[in-house]
């Protein structure tokens, strides 16, 4: 029995995912485990699934020798070093839409409880005291709400909000005009002109080096007198000295975190004022979220273990899946093409073209080329080429690729991938699209037209165009004891070379492709390709 892969869970995912890794997988669940621990045994696991604690970072990556997916059970992905598990070939996936209503929601949350002094009244009336006087709030009917990044979660705050009759305004550079519209949202060209108007500021934009401290003095100081914060994002968005600055000062009313700048937090000194609203952070944390990304996450690394195309993979471009599943064939085809010129050629590549033609067009064709590089160094650097890593490593050999896109395909074939590979001599080209049944097909190579299967073993030959050779090379297999399944014949001028191309069942020894050369009217050496 073919040995189980191994998948290693660093934190707490829900009891639905590890099922469906347990199905397929052999799975260590070591939630809480020791970074010491983790960078002991991580050469152990094909896979890793973290949530935000676990810093999956270079020196982690460079141990994990067997490490082929990264899986992140959520959405942030601020733990993991994405350019360093790419360098290595590892993929990184995550969940990024199935927590985000739970986000957004408790964004609701922490908003109303802050602006109503909830969790403070609840304190103080469960220590004893009823007292109503230090907690009146505020209404949200009538407010202005300042959204910063629009993206699912923000957009999803906005909706909600919308039903509490505020007004919506948003800061989010990196986004068309037409969301904003969708989600009734008013557009601010600036943060400061959102922080003069806005009463409440909640921030949903990732953590990275421009976010980091968005919101600082600088901000707080044009922001109106008593406004509110929300942090459902991530710590350090809104700089946390400057909030308690702006609570001392009494510049902020109200402030509701789900995140803070150092995770897990304890002793904040935010912790001691009763207008801060904390929690620990639990946007992710409902049964409904953490079934659906630890599900999710599972069978992203199932899939990702299999070799297939995973959708959320953060280190490929993103591809919808309704899309992916008409593109896989396509990518199939492009990988298997570039399969060919290292199994047929030794000369290092300087240059590739390659033209998508055909209705496929409108579609993302990065994970076509992709594909096609994947294929085309696997013969020279096996394993250690992947779908991550491939535009990298082509870009390491000095291989330079143009993409052309042409909406009608010049062939009879809807869709067509034309693909030229220059060495410093020659030049190699090849077109190719799928069957009817969706299998990759080579239509052309070097100007001659054929149809092959690029499946199995697949032998390619050039023979002068004259009766006779082709018999006695069917011959020379059938004797050799091996079939032949098909076999396409093509030439462009009658009496000139020919190709051959000829799938065939099983391997042919080294022998008997040296006795083919010596058949009368086979040109040079036939090659074995395998794919
Ligand atoms: N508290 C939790 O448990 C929890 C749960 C889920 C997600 N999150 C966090 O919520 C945040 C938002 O997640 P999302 O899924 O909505 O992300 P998203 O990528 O869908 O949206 C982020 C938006 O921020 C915008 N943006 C980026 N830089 C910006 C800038 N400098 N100024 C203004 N806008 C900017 C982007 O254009 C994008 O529209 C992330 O930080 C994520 O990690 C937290
Ligand atoms: O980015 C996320 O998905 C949230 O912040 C949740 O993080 P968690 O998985 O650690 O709860």
């Amino acid at each position: 029995m073919m040995e189980r892969k191994r998948v290693i869970v660093s934190e707490r995912i829900a009891e639905e995912g590890l099922q469906l890794l347990r199905s397929e997988l052999d799975v260590d669940y070591r939630d809480g485990i020791s970074r010491s621990e983790l960078l002991d045994i991580i050469d152990q696991y094909d896979a890793l699934i973290v949530r935000s604690v676990t810093q999956v970072n270079e020196e982690l990556v460079k141990k994990a020798t067997r490490l082929k997916v990264v899986g992140r059970a959520g959405n942030g992905i601020d733990n993991i070093d994405v350019d360093a598990c790419t360098r290595y070939g590892i993929i990184v996936a995550n969940t990024p839409d199935s927590n985000t209503i739970s986000a957004a929601e408790q964004t609701i949350s922490l908003l109303l409880s802050s602006v109503r002094n909830t969790a403070w009244a609840n304190d103080v009336l469960k220590a004893g005291t009823w007292d109503r006087k230090p907690f009146r709030g505020t209404e949200l009917y009538g407010k202005t709400v300042g959204i910063v990044g629009l993206g699912r979660i923000g957009s999803m705050v906005a909706t909600r909000l919308k039903a509490f009759n505020m007004n919506v305004i948003a800061y989010d550079p990196y986004i068309a005009d037409e969301r904003f519209e969708r989600f009734g949202a008013e557009k601010k060209n600036t943060l400061e002109e959102l922080a003069q108007e806005a009463d409440i500021i909640t921030v949903h934009t990732p953590r990275n080096e421009e976010t980091m401290h968005l919101i600082n003095e600088d901000i707080l100081a044009v922001a109106k007198n008593g406004v509110g914060l929300v942090n459902c994002a991530r710590g350090g968005i809104i700089k946390e000295s400057a909030i308690i600055e702006g609570l001392e000062s009494g510049k902020i009313s109200s402030v509701g975190l789900d995140v803070f700048e150092k995770e897990p937090a304890t002793g904040n000194p935010l912790f001691n004022y009763s207008r801060v609203v904390c929690t620990p952070h639990l946007g992710a944390d409902t049964y409904e979220a953490q079934k659906r990304v630890g599900e999710n996450i599972a069978e992203q690394v199932i899939l990702a273990l299999k070799g297939g195309i995973v959708p959320n993979v953060v280190n490929l471009p993103s591809v919808l899946s309704e899309e992916l599943d008409y593109l896989r064939p396509y990518i199939t085809l492009a990988e298997k093409m570039g399969n060919i010129y290292y199994q047929v050629e030794k000369t290092p590549i300087s240059r590739v073209e390659i033209t998508y033609s055909g209705p496929i067009t409108i579609n993302e064709t990065e994970m076509l080329t992709i594909g096609f590089l994947k294929g085309l160094l696997e013969p020279v650097l096996w394993e250690k080429v992947k779908y991550v890593n491939a535009r990298l490593m082509a870009d390491e050999r000095g291989i330079k690729i143009y993409e052309r896109k042409e909406e009608q395909s010049p062939k009879r074939y809807k869709n067509l991938l034309n693909i030229k590979i220059f060495n410093q001599d020659r030049e190699m080209e090849l077109s190719g699209t799928i069957s009817r049944a969706r299998n990759p097909l080579l239509v052309e190579i070097n100007g001659y037209e054929t149809e092959a299967d690029l499946e199995g073993y697949v032998l390619m030959m050039q023979n002068e165009d004259r009766p006779g050779v082709i018999g006695t090379l069917t011959t020379a297999l059938g004797e050799a004891g091996v079939n032949i399944a098909a076999m396409k014949v093509a030439r462009k001028t009658k009496g000139e070379t020919a190709i051959m191309i000829l799938n065939v069942d099983n391997k042919i020894e080294e022998d008997t492709l040296k006795a083919l050369t010596r058949i009368d009217g086979l040109i040079g050496e036939p090659k074995l390709l395998h794919f």
